[in-house]
């Protein structure tokens, strides 16, 4: 097995005045799936996008010991970055085979290289020349998956690719994420619940309001034990100040 690794430091995501994702550090490598974890406005589609390439971010993205953070997010893709984003972002008008060639001829992958990607699903296979846009969520999830494997990534980002899925749908997605966590591709998954995803996740980061406010290695359950911790002291944060949740102390 090769081995890969994903290094994020101090990564910072601004919109206008508003910082996204604050300082953040955390790692992941391959032989193990990494969670970040957060509720919603977290920031964590803001930091997989960071280390994408595709919004604007500070601080440093290392790759197997490269630096990428200088790159566009078409430079990172070729480098071995690859996301499955928030919403599968597929184009519902185009077939499952033309979804993967655009992605294909994007990448200048090699010629057969999206029909190949037809296999990694069984159920892709047999829907190529159907639209995207009619396939189940998690036909689409699965595409969406098998488009971003394409580049045979080091890396693969996966935003929230359980929501709105059924249990069973979200098992098999589950299953095929640990096994390219063991073939050597590193694996950082973002979600704003463990669930159902305790079994697959093995070592995460606890991400509110745009900082890693915890780390857990021991497995999704100790992850979630974390995470419910950094919520509860979140809370009581918020009742300190009043409700406000802002930094100046309620009047009395
Ligand atoms: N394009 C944007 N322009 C301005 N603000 C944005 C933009 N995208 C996200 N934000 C804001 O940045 C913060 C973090 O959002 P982000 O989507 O990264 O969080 P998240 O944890 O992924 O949340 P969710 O689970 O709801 O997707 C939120 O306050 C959000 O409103």
């Amino acid at each position: 097995m090769t081995g890969h690794e994903l290094k994020v430091e101090d990564l910072t995501v601004r919109y206008g005045g508003a910082v996204a994702v604050d300082a953040a550090s955390l790692t992941a490598r391959s032989g193990a799936v990494t969670a970040v974890v957060g509720p919603n406005g977290a920031g964590k589609t803001s930091l997989l996008l960071g280390v994408y390439g595709s919004v604007p971010a500070r601080g440093r993205v290392v790759v197997d010991g490269a630096d990428l953070s200088g790159l566009r997010a078409l430079a990172r893709a070729r480098r071995g970055v690859a996301v499955v984003p928030q919403g599968r972002q597929l184009f519902p008008h185009l077939t499952v085979l033309e979804n993967l060639k655009v992605m294909a001829e994007t990448l200048r992958l090699p010629r057969g290289r999206a029909d190949a990607a037809l296999d990694r699903f069984p159920v892709l296979r047999t829907r190529a020349r159907g639209l995207a846009g009619v396939l189940s969520g998690g036909e689409q999830q699965m595409l969406a998956i098998s488009r971003a494997l394409m580049a045979e990534p080091s890396v693969l980002l996966l935003d929230e690719m359980t929501t709105g899925l059924a249990p069973k749908i979200v098992q098999d997605i589950a299953r095929t994420v640990a096994g390219l966590a063991d073939d050597g591709v590193c694996v950082l998954l973002a979600e704003p619940t463990i669930g159902p995803l305790a079994g697959l996740i093995d070592r995460g980061h606890v991400l509110i309001r745009g900082r890693v406010v915890a780390t857990a290695e021991d497995g999704g359950a100790a992850l979630d034990e974390a995470y419910q911790r950094a919520m509860g002291a979140t809370s009581t944060e918020f009742e300190r100040l009043g409700g406000t949740g802002s930094a100046v102390a309620p009047q009395p």
